[in-house]
């Protein structure tokens, strides 16, 4: 897992918002092969919402050949309510796309059979050939879309009843009025979103720290569900200073550590793309033209995740350009 600590929901937001783009034109999606996106609702995403809205209007990325999914809706308020979920992700986000509306998915919250709904929604993902990469916020209590504390780790889209710590947090888009808040919602699963070939969490504010800490220092456990991301091979966390207020002092240097690293050697090199944005993948295959670097950078990457935290003095000597040797005090 890929832990990358921004100052503060800016930098988070700017962060992920450049990680989309480039990972959708890395892919270069075609109308018979789309980049296939899925998209959280919560607030935590309008600012890299509008960011992905800037690039589109500036002609820097096209949505012309992506597909979304999004993960959640409300059961029981009309489409056009001002809160529900379809209204949310047009007005903040679609309308400003040049995105097809034909490929847009929004799980139907006044379906007349629900349990159809769910099993339509998971058959039109696999039609697609699944997910490319899943975005998701949280909520304090660690849970994304709408897999409340105790959901299944397996569970996939369906129906789902709401915790009231939910219900509270949710009626500040209701007035403030909890009677308001719908009780129950379709939510894609935990299994769902762990289908994603990549998955994406954005974690901020002091109010999350609980969650973070609970999903990155301790076990999965269905309590909090998003810490089913550690059994995932391709799951990256981008959270803010304040979201790591209850972490290690050691953890949050070795992530800090791991993307020094990542950086000062993939970063550094003019690859046409922007270093710290790049996935081991694209790294590697945009070094073809090196095989040393190739080789490098490959071992150095699967490194990261085998080594033991980097001391003080090694931390320092990131910046050296000595990498092998580097790379060989690491393994040792
Ligand atoms: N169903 C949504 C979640 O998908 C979202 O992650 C969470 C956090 O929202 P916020 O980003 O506003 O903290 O809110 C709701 O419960």
């Amino acid at each position: 897992m890929r832990l990358v600590i921004r100052n503060d929901y800016d930098e988070v937001s700017a962060w992920i918002a450049h990680y989309i783009k480039e990972r959708i034109k890395q892919f270069q999606p075609s109308k018979d092969r789309p980049f296939v996106l899925g998209l959280p609702s919560g607030s935590s995403p309008i600012s890299f919402f509008q960011r992905l809205a800037e690039f589109c209007k500036a002609g820097e990325m096209s949505f012309e050949n992506v597909v979304t999914f999004n993960m959640d809706e409300y059961v029981g308020i009309p489409k056009t309510h001002k809160e529900s979920y379809y209204t949310y992700m047009n007005t903040n986000l679609f309308k400003h796309l040049d995105i097809k509306p034909e490929n847009i998915n929004l799980l139907d919250g006044n379906a007349c059979d629900l349990e159809a709904e769910c099993r339509r929604y998971e058959a039109k993902m696999a039609s697609l050939g699944g997910i490319e990469l899943f975005v998701c916020g949280i909520g304090p209590d660690g849970h994304f879309a709408f897999n409340e504390p105790g959901s299944s780790l397996t569970s996939r889209t369906r129906v789902k009843t709401l915790a009231y710590e939910t219900i509270v947090a949710n009626s500040r888009f209701f007035g403030g009025d909890i009677t308001k808040v719908p009780k129950v919602a379709l939510t894609v699963g935990v299994a769902t979103v762990m289908d994603a070939r990549e998955v994406c969490v954005l974690i901020t504010g002091a109010h999350k720290s609980v969650a973070l800490a609970k999903c990155v220092e301790e076990g999965i456990n269905h309590m909090w569900t998003v810490s089913a991301i550690q059994m995932h091979p391709k799951g990256l966390i981008v959270c803010d200073e304040d979201a790591t207020m209850e972490l290690h002092v050691k953890t949050v240097k070795y992530f800090k550590s791991i993307e020094h690293v990542h950086q000062s050697l993939i970063g550094k090199e003019n690859l046409g793309l922007q270093g710290e944005l790049l996935t081991a993948e694209a790294s590697t295959a945009k070094t073809t033209h090196n095989r040393g670097h190739d080789m490098l950078v490959k071992q150095l990457l699967s490194a990261h995740h085998a080594t033991k935290y980097l001391t003080e003095e090694e931390d320092e000597e990131i910046d050296t350009d000595d990498k092998p040797r580097l790379l060989k005090r690491r393994r040792s």
